[in-house]
């Protein structure tokens, strides 16, 4: 980096930029110059590309042209909420001298660091979505993380000891800044991140890391939180500090503790169940159609951002579940009054942490106290309800009602974005102020009486005393009278029929308004200061009641969606087992416009996994989907879509539901399938749910149905889960004759002429056609194409009777060939397996053995 090094051939200014570039050399260099932010050599390069703005050129420094990019400073924001999102990180340095008496370049300074994990501005934070700064160390295979939500001070630890786990929580998390340090070994696990910081070991030292913990909390040690022997998590909690200490360089005290988070307290979602299930992001990594895109109606982002951390964060405490029920019981009778105070309310938890920063705006003071006067009308509210956790939330909501009233009276009606031109605090909050800005405005009556004086005196009737923004103070007399002016009217102006003159008095005059302005400025400046000051003491305070009040959000609005969506509270049980009575799917039954058919699901010990099977289309996955968000939506504590659910301790649930190719880490879509089939064989246990769907289908038909053979003979025997396994291999509809516990259950369809019909209900069997070709048909594969397809199944169905070891579906080939029915056929179609006990169906079954 030549550029960098020899700092004597450049020219002064260049030589200040280089040294501060070298103290930041691996992030954006901002360098104020004037009205803009400018970038210089390999910065300007990549800003240029980032922010697609043009590359110029700024003169030349040690004989070298200097690449450069600049953009506009008043619209910094626009252009920093851009590099974040894209994982940047932004070093902005302002000048700080004074350039009217400074000799060479002005003196300038890194002020601040911008980071995506770090960010607090309103303008660079998507207001629906945590912001999280995390950290993450590695020992072995033990893993320890950290995550930080800057915006709100909090503050988790999460340990574990192996990748599946780790994966998992980093997708739930999903940090948008991730620290590890330089000697990373599983890298394969983050490097496709954005906003990746590699950090020195020496960042992550456990006697460090406790060190700056115990300063933060002010406390001697680390027991009170439970995490002191988390040795691998603390590393990359003081690491995690560190860094926002020296991006921020102010104090923190909104970050006043730290929380362990244990896999037990959680039901634990795999990354591909995340994935999976839709439950923030739909599969091509939008929002729509989204499980938060159904049930996120709150009125305040801070309330939104809670309901997605208990999307992805269902919880096992059947207290607190409970609690949540009882609570969104009770709120369906008073929606209509609190939901429009809570939108009052706004993303209070926010302007509390920039207050904490000291980064809080003049609009931020304004919405605290607008959100402030109207608590006690929300407390009133609350007063009529008995929910002891409702009395328990109204308790820390609790009202502001001094900080309300200094708020009222200390900041205007409608405060202007920056401070800097003043007009925020308000008149009557401070006496000084007050008269100083009279002053400044030139509002006293000192000018009418000065007029008045002279005119008489002079018996000038045409005297008045004005004032213009060029020229300021005069005193202007008409042209037919301006002989009279005395000997002290100084002449400083003269226009067409008048002339205009200063005199001492006016001029002392003049010279205090100004100077009032530039007081009444400064310590305007200081009243706003003052405010942290006097607020700050409460912040504690605040945010235990800024986190309440995003509680009943997410409480009211999940009472409202219940009422509006037609949902049921689920009944929580200790026994093992899922009950589901005329269940639907969340976002399918929302966006179709035909009506969805709800469909029922019994899962216990004694009928542990089912094997579905049915047509394509037929609804299989959705059923099984279905049944994974209703669990989902128990254990955050909502209610659900079905008429009735019961539902058992779960510990996680599992889903191997289609797939993709992961290109970016060189899988294929066989080897993705079967990473998750090997992470759900290892983890599953008895207490877990798990969805697999048409696992083996990117192999051979042999190798493939031998995979999901084995697989569920192991998920039923072995691990004893409580399994939805839907298939496309009539095969595995055997099962049931060779392990207790297992029972099919199937979709069909009714064909008429070329078209089929899908039912969507479920019913009891084994199904016994599958329509692909038929499905292949109603997506528009040609006719060409689908005859050849009958032809061929004709072929390999020959082929199959000839050496009766047929692994193609032989439903499939009795739907489609026109001989007759074998005897064997003709049996089976006549038998009605609804009205079978099971001794008769298994004397059936002997019997159809027999024929065969
Ligand atoms: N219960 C239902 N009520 C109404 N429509 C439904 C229902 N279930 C599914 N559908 C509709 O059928 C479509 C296909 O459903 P789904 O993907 O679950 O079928 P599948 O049996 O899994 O098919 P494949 O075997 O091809 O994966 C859904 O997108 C939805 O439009």
């Amino acid at each position: 980096m030549t550029e960098y090094d020899n700092f004597t051939d450049h020219t002064p200014m260049m030589r200040q930029y280089l040294k501060l570039k070298a103290e930041n050399p691996d992030i954006l260099l901002f360098y104020r110059m004037g009205d803009f932010y400018e970038m210089f050599y390999d910065d300007a390069k990549r800003a240029s590309q980032l922010l697609d703005i043009s590359l110029t050129k700024r003169g030349s420094s040690n004989g070298e042209p200097i690449p450069m990019a600049g953009v506009p400073y008043h619209a910094v924001e626009s252009y920093l909420a851009k590099l974040i999102a894209l994982g940047e990180s932004v070093a902005i340095c302002e000048q700080i001298g004074d350039p009217a008496t400074s000799k060479g370049p002005v003196e300038r300074k890194v002020v601040r660091i911008v980071t995506p994990g770090t960010v607090s501005d309103e303008l660079l934070l998507e207001d629906r979505k945590d912001n999280l700064l995390a950290s993450i160390w590695q020992h072995k295979n033990h893993f320890g993380y950290a995550t930080l939500d800057i915006s709100s001070g909090r503050f988790f630890v999460f340990e574990c000891d192996n990748v599946e786990a780790m994966q998992a929580e980093l997708q739930r998390t999903n940090p948008v800044e991730l620290l590890y340090p330089e000697d990373f070994e599983s890298m394969s696990l983050i490097d496709n991140r954005n906003g990746l910081r590699r950090r020195p070991l020496w960042d992550f030292d456990l006697e460090t890391a406790k060190q700056q913990l115990k300063l933060q909390f002010g406390t001697n040690d680390l027991v009170g939180f439970g995490v002191e022997d988390c040795c691998y998590a603390l590393s990359a909690a003081g690491c995690l500090l560190q860094y926002v200490k020296d991006t921020q360089r102010t104090a923190l005290p909104h970050i006043r503790s730290i929380i362990k988070e244990s896999a037990y307290d959680f039901v634990v979602l795999d990354a591909a169940t995340r994935r999976n299930l839709e439950i923030t992001e739909n599969l091509c990594g939008g929002t729509e159609n989204t499980v938060a895109d159904i049930l996120d109606k709150t009125q305040t982002a801070m309330g939104s951002r809670m309901l997605k951390r208990w999307l992805h964060s269902p919880i096992r405490n059947v207290v607190i579940l409970q609690n949540r029920q009882e609570a969104i019981s009770e709120l369906q009778q008073d929606l209509s009054d609190i939901q429009p105070i809570l939108k009052q309310i706004g993303d209070l938890e926010r302007i509390l942490a920039r207050l904490a920063l000291r980064t809080a705006r003049p609009r931020d003071f304004a919405r605290l106290r607008d959100a402030y006067n109207v608590l006690p009308e929300l407390q009133q509210l609350l007063n009529h309800h008995s929910s002891p956790y409702l009395i328990a939330l109204r308790a820390k909501i609790n009202q502001f009602d001094q900080i309300a009233d200094l708020l009222n009276q200390a900041i205007v009606e409608a405060p202007p974005v920056i401070i800097r031109d003043g007009g925020v605090i308000a008149t009557g909050y401070n006496a000084e102020l007050d008269e100083l800005r009279n002053l400044a405005d030139g509002a006293t009556n000192y000018l009418e009486q000065l007029e008045i004086r002279e005119r008489e005196t002079l018996g000038i009737d045409t005297l008045k005393v004005g004032f213009n923004a060029v020229h300021g103070y005069y005193i202007q007399i008409s042209r037919g009278q301006s002989h009279l002016a005395p000997i002290h009217y100084t002449r400083r102006q003269t226009l067409k029929n008048v002339e205009r003159y200063i005199i001492p008095e006016l001029k002392e005059y003049e010279d205090k308004v100004l100077t009032s302005k530039g007081r009444a400025l400064a310590l305007e400046k200081q009243l706003y200061d003052q405010l942290f000051e006097l607020l700050l003491p409460d912040l504690a305070n605040m945010q235990m009641s800024a986190d309440a009040i995003a509680e009943l959000d997410v409480l009211t609005n999940l009472a409202e969606r219940a009422l509006t969506l037609n949902y049921q509270c689920p009944t929580l049980s200790n026994s093992a087992g899922i009950e589901i009575k005329d269940g639907r799917h969340v976002v399918i039954e929302q966006v179709l416009k035909t009506p969805f058919i709800a469909n029922s699901l019994l899962l216990s010990p004694n009928r542990r996994m089912l094997i579905i099977t049915g047509p394509n289309m037929g609804g299989k996955s959705t059923y099984m989907r279905q049944a994974a968000l209703i669990v989902l939506l128990t254990y955050i504590g909502s209610f659900v879509p079905a008429s009735k659910a019961v539902i058992g301790p779960v510990d996680r649930i599992f889903t191997r539901i289609g797939a993709s190719d992961d290109l970016a880490s060189g899988r294929s879509t066989f080897m993705v399938e079967m990473t998750e089939t090997a992470n759900i064989m290892h983890n599953a246990t008895e207490q877990s749910l798990v969805l697999m769907d048409e696992i083996g289908r990117g192999t051979s038909t042999y190798d493939g149905l031998s995979l999901a053979w084995a697989c569920a003979e192991n998920l039923a025997n072995h691990i004893k889960a409580m399994t939805l396994f839907a298939t496309h291999y009539f095969e595995l509809t055997q099962l049931p004759n060779h392990i207790n516990g297992i029972y099919n259950i199937h979709f069909d369809a009714i064909e008429h002429d070329n078209t089929i019909a899908f039912r969507h209900t479920v019913r009891e069997g084994a199904a016994n056609k599958s329509y692909g070709i038929a499905v292949a048909g109603l997506a528009g594969v040609p006719n060409t194409i689908l005859k050849r397809a009958k032809q061929k199944l004709k072929e390999l169905e020959s082929l199959s009777l000839q050496t009766s070891c047929s692994h193609v579906d032989s439903s499939q080939l009795t739907l489609i060939t026109e001989h007759e029915p074998s005897e064997v056929e003709q049996a089976l179609h006549d038998i009605n397996p609804d009205s079978l006990t099971p001794k008769e169906a298994l004397n059936i079954l002997y019997r159809l053995k027999g024929m065969l």
